[in-house]
């Protein structure tokens, strides 16, 4: 088999005039909101995109077309679809690749490459995470976490004593990312510009897929500011610390996922370079990085806007000792993971983007070649067809087998993609999300302001709008 990517042949035969590859026209016939002449349905959908989605599904039905400037999407909002697309493993329908030509020429990153090329690739990062690779991962995130939770609520806490537990959360998780990547320590400056280089790089990302509003440049939101040239900065970190390994004497001693990584990729038989390297590095941070401090917060706050599931929360902590915790103990707290699965079911992610490399036919309808389908994950996710009372937050949907309401979940359940991009840290995720919502809901009483309701910022990693500021005491 070839180790092109198949796309690439689409792409050939695709006229490009705008170097999107656009079709404009080519789905003309599938049905979909009219839309404005040049900005297609973009000021409704990005007023609110997960309501926008809902309603284009619940009238246009389950294949939708939502005309957007330059190219359009077609929806896809039966599970069934969705998987198809997302489980195909060929490479017909490809995550970025022939999103932009200059991307697919430059780039060879994890996510950026299909079929054997690809299948090479992640049979490398996988273990890194999963299997092997488990137990080391989860031990550095439990050390940073140990080590930084309390001083980083306290670094995120005014001076009237109200903290950011958005803000504590992701400085928390990224510690622990760091650790399980690279081991050594990074100097306070570095982690600043971390920071603010993945966050800036998550919310770039999130609106080149449509996810999420371009970042504003000129009020630059909240605490986590939009900073383009930290992008930059953060990139230069990582190249560093690769180039730094790969030159240590140390080198294959640390047991992170940088030795798996510079290990595992000497072995490919299609040789890589070193910026890709670079980028495959990066993607295992950032991936690892705002999904999952953005799933934390997530489940702190739904579950705490829920009194008696923060009771049972809180009750099935003592049964653990959090101090000292191992893989097993945090796998018994089932109600905590329930609490997160559910977390992750109903935040609003709005799309997960896939493109046709030949043409397709979904529910009768043909789909061009080169289109752009979007799944989109919270529409699925709060679909009444799928879930019972969809918008009530019921961790008992994941908890008792047996008192389960929506079956068959395995298809409608999408909060880690599916098929041969699925989340390559969902098991990783599994562990260090529920460990660090025990942590902060075990050890603190958190007092929301009166009447306080959730408002959500919708991107790769869902926030909550304008941080979420608490009083924290500790029990
Ligand atoms: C609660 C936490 C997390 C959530 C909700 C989450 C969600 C997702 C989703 C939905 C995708 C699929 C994107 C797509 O199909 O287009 C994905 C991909 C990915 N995730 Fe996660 N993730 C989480 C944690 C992690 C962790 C801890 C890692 C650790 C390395 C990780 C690494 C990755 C990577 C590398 C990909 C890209 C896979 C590929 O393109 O083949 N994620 N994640």
């Amino acid at each position: 088999m070839s180790n092109q990517c198949p796309h690439l042949e689409a792409q050939k035969k695709v006229p490009s005039v705008t170097g999107l590859t656009s079709r404009r026209f080519s789905n003309e016939h599938l049905p979909g909101p009219p839309g404005h002449r040049f900005m297609g349905s973009y000021p409704e959908f990005s007023k609110d995109r997960n309501k926008f989605l809902r309603d284009a599904v619940e009238q246009y039905g389950d294949v939708c077309r939502i005309r957007l400037p330059l190219r359009d999407l077609v929806v896809l909002g039966n599970p069934e679809d969705a998987h198809a697309a997302m489980g195909d493993n060929s490479g017909d329908y490809s995550k970025f690749g022939n999103y932009h030509p200059a991307l697919q020429k430059r780039q060879n990153g994890l996510s950026f490459i299909e079929g054997e090329l690809f299948k090479e690739r992640r049979r490398i990062v996988s273990p890194l995470v999963t299997r092997d690779g488990l137990k080391s991962t989860f031990n550095a995130n439990v050390e940073a976490y140990l080590d930084s939770l309390d001083a980083n609520i306290a670094a995120a806490t005014d001076a009237s004593g109200v903290t950011d537990l958005q803000e504590a959360i992701f400085q928390t998780l990224l510690r622990g990312v760091l650790k399980q990547t690279f081991t050594e320590p990074f100097t306070p400056k570095e982690i600043e510009d971390l920071h603010h280089g993945l966050s800036t790089f998550t919310k770039f990302l999130g609106s080149t897929l449509k996810i999420a509003d371009p970042p504003n440049l000129v009020h630059p939101w909240g605490p986590y500011k939009i900073r383009p040239w930290a992008v930059y900065t953060a990139a230069m970190i990582v190249k560093d610390r690769v180039v730094e390994r790969q030159n240590s004497p140390a080198l294959g001693t640390y047991g992170d996922v940088l030795d798996g990584m510079l290990a595992g990729y000497k072995k490919l038989k299609t040789p890589m370079t070193f910026w890709d390297l670079c980028f495959d590095v990066a993607t295992m941070t950032s991936a690892s990085y705002g999904t999952t401090a953005g799933a934390i917060t997530q489940t702190v706050v739904r579950t705490l806007l829920d009194a008696e599931a923060t009771d049972r929360l809180v009750e099935e902590c003592g049964t653990v000792d959090l101090t000292q915790p191992t893989i097993e103990s945090v796998r018994s707290l089932h109600w905590v993971k329930a609490c997160f699965e559910e977390s992750i079911r109903m935040q609003g992610l709005p799309l997960l983007l896939r493109f046709t490399s030949k043409g397709a036919n979904f529910q009768g309808f043909d789909i061009a070649p080169n289109t752009m389908l979007g799944i989109p994950i919270s529409t699925i996710h709060r679909d009444p067809r799928w879930w019972t009372d969809p918008d009530k937050f019921d961790p008992n949907r994941f908890y008792d087998k047996s008192k389960r309401v929506d079956q068959p979940r395995v298809l409608h359940y999408l909060a880690w993609g599916a098929g041969p991009h699925r989340c390559t840290g969902a098991q990783l995720g599994y562990l260090i999300a529920p460990y660090l919502v025990a942590l902060i809901l075990g050890q603190y009483k958190v007092e929301l302001p009166p009447n306080w309701t959730l408002r959500e910022d919708t991107g790769l990693a869902p926030m909550i709008k304008g941080g979420f500021r608490v009083r924290l005491t500790r029990r």
